[in-house]
């Protein structure tokens, strides 16, 4: 286990709240508080059983002033979250209170954690590796049900497993190379080997591919499907998005143009996450605000991975639907045909025509009619009923997404020398690289700035 100072956090979210924690892990933790907290028996923290709390009040020693009423949480390392001793302050959730008791804290001699300086510490200290400690934060940013179990999955080490075991069956098969190398008197030793290494490094790749066909959906999970809403002026954009996320977020009205910036919301659509983005409707125009939201609209456009496309069931096709449809070719898109309550005056013939294989939904969003077929089309596309087996080991995050190809296009290297009859050392190069690149997953000798830099996206207090 690695020696850190004592570090000290607010752990709860900035803002008045029932109840504040300030944590403290480290060496100094129980000395520290043991300066400032004062029970109605005169327990000594250092002294009580760990997992236990305790009730008293926080006095600043140096004017015995009494500053806060708190229950104190005493956690003995190494079965804590850091490994490290742990103790967390539960206070009032005042703004005030709370910082005060951090300050008093840090003035005993603890520094203020660096964000996810606690999570680091568990991963340092060997409690979770590097892919684990990724997925805390992803349990905390989780937007959808489907989304926290993927994390969780994660966070229980359901990927590391994986890894561990394709590390593991390369490592063995190294070995074997190795011995059969060692003892060429045998005739067939050679065909042998190379029987080995191929059979191995193929089932390994395949594993790989497996894990990487969850990556679509699995980042979908992640990061959130990012969806545009477009269409023209008035067709009823700002209305889609309101009724997607159920609640007006959006300004509606009958002026065309009413949308001047790009909106976005997150919403989730049968459990899938989608990042949903109005736009300001795509048609040439003199206002030069309105044209600045055009021109952002056609940027996030090219950035989609999902496009409703709003057409005006009332109103004839234009060239301006016609270019829509024209500059999303190629994308994953929805076509929609609202206000379906009105007269239909478009050519739905040639709407299908200009849709060809895309779905075609037809809405009346002020009747809220069509809605559900919609988030049915939305789900089934990104996800085929499987999703719902809660036991699938996804992988989401574009670092492990990266190392997976590469762990692969390496595989690949060494599947393709030894059917050329490349010299076995250099297929065991390459199947020392695939087992190293597999091991950056779990954090197995990754760079300390790497490290540095992927904590440094946790909250503070993590
Ligand atoms: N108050 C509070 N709530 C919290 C946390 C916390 O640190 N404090 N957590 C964190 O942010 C999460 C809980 N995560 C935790 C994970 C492991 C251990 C832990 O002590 N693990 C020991 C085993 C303990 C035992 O066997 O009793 C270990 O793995 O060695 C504690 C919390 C969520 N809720
Ligand atoms: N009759 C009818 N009216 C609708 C329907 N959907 C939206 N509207 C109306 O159409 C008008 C325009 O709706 P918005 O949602 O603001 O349209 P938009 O596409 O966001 O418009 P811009 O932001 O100006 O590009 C509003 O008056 C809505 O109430 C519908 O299904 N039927
Ligand atoms: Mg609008």
């Amino acid at each position: 286990m690695y020696e850190f100072d004592t570090i000290a956090a607010i752990s709860t979210p900035m803002g008045e709240g029932a109840i504040a924690i300030v944590r403290l892990s480290g060496e100094e933790a129980f000395r520290i508080i043991d300066e400032i907290f004062v029970t109605p028996s005169s327990k000594k923290m250092k002294d009580v059983a760990s997992h236990t709390i305790h009730y008293g009040h926080i006095v600043d020693p140096k004017t015995d002033k009494i500053i806060e009423e708190v229950m104190v949480s005493v956690m003995r390392g190494p079965k804590t979250f850091t490994r490290e001793d742990v103790v967390e302050i539960n206070c009032h959730g005042g703004l005030v209170s709370v910082n005060k008791l951090l300050q008093l804290v840090m003035s005993r001699g603890a520094r203020l954690a660096e964000p996810g300086e606690f999570t680091k510490r568990a991963f340092l200290n060997g409690r979770i590796d590097l892919s684990q400690a990724e997925a805390v934060m992803d349990l905390i940013r989780a937007k959808t049900d489907r989304a926290m179990n993927v994390a969780l999955g994660q966070m229980e080490g359901r990927l590391s497993k994986l890894i561990q075991k394709l590390r593991q069956e390369i490592l063995e098969t190294l070995a074997h190379v190795e011995v059969n190398i060692d003892y060429p008197e045998y005739d067939d030793v050679e065909e042998m080997t190379h029987q080995l290494l191929l059979e191995k490094s193929t089932y390994v790749k395949e594993e790989l591919e497996k894990l990487l066909q969850t990556s679509q959906q699995g980042k979908i999970l992640r990061e959130g499907l990012s969806t545009v809403i477009i269409g023209r002026p008035n067709v009823g954009k700002s209305s889609l998005l309101n009724s997607l996320v159920h609640e007006n977020k959006a300004i509606v009205t009958d002026i065309p143009g009413t949308t001047r910036d790009v909106i976005e919301e997150y919403v989730s659509v049968r459990g899938v996450p989608l990042r949903l983005v109005d736009t300001a409707g795509i048609r040439e125009t003199e206002d030069i605000v309105e044209r600045i939201g055009v021109e952002r609209s056609r940027e996030v456009l090219k950035k989609a991975d999902l496009i409703l496309l709003v057409l005006n069931n009332n109103d004839d096709l234009t060239m301006e639907d016609k270019q829509l449809f024209e500059a999303v070719k190629g994308m994953d898109v929805i076509v929609i045909v609202n206000k379906t309550d009105l007269p239909t005056k478009i050519d739905i013939g040639q709407v299908k025509e200009l849709a060809n294989h895309h779905t075609v939904i037809s809405t009346s969003l002020k009747e809220e009619q069509g809605i559900d077929e919609l988030e049915e089309a939305i789900s089934s596309m990104f996800f085929q009923g499987d999703l719902e087996a809660g036991d699938m080991t996804y992988v989401s995050n574009s670092r492990h997404i990266g190392l997976i190809t590469q762990a692969q296009q390496a595989l690949e290297d060494a599947i393709v020398g030894m059917e050329s009859g490349v010299p076995i050392d250099i297929v065991q190069i390459d199947l020392t690289r695939t087992w190293e690149i597999l091991g950056e997953i779990i954090g197995d000798a990754v760079h300390e700035s790497l490290i540095d830099q992927l904590f440094s996206q946790f909250c503070l207090g993590k």
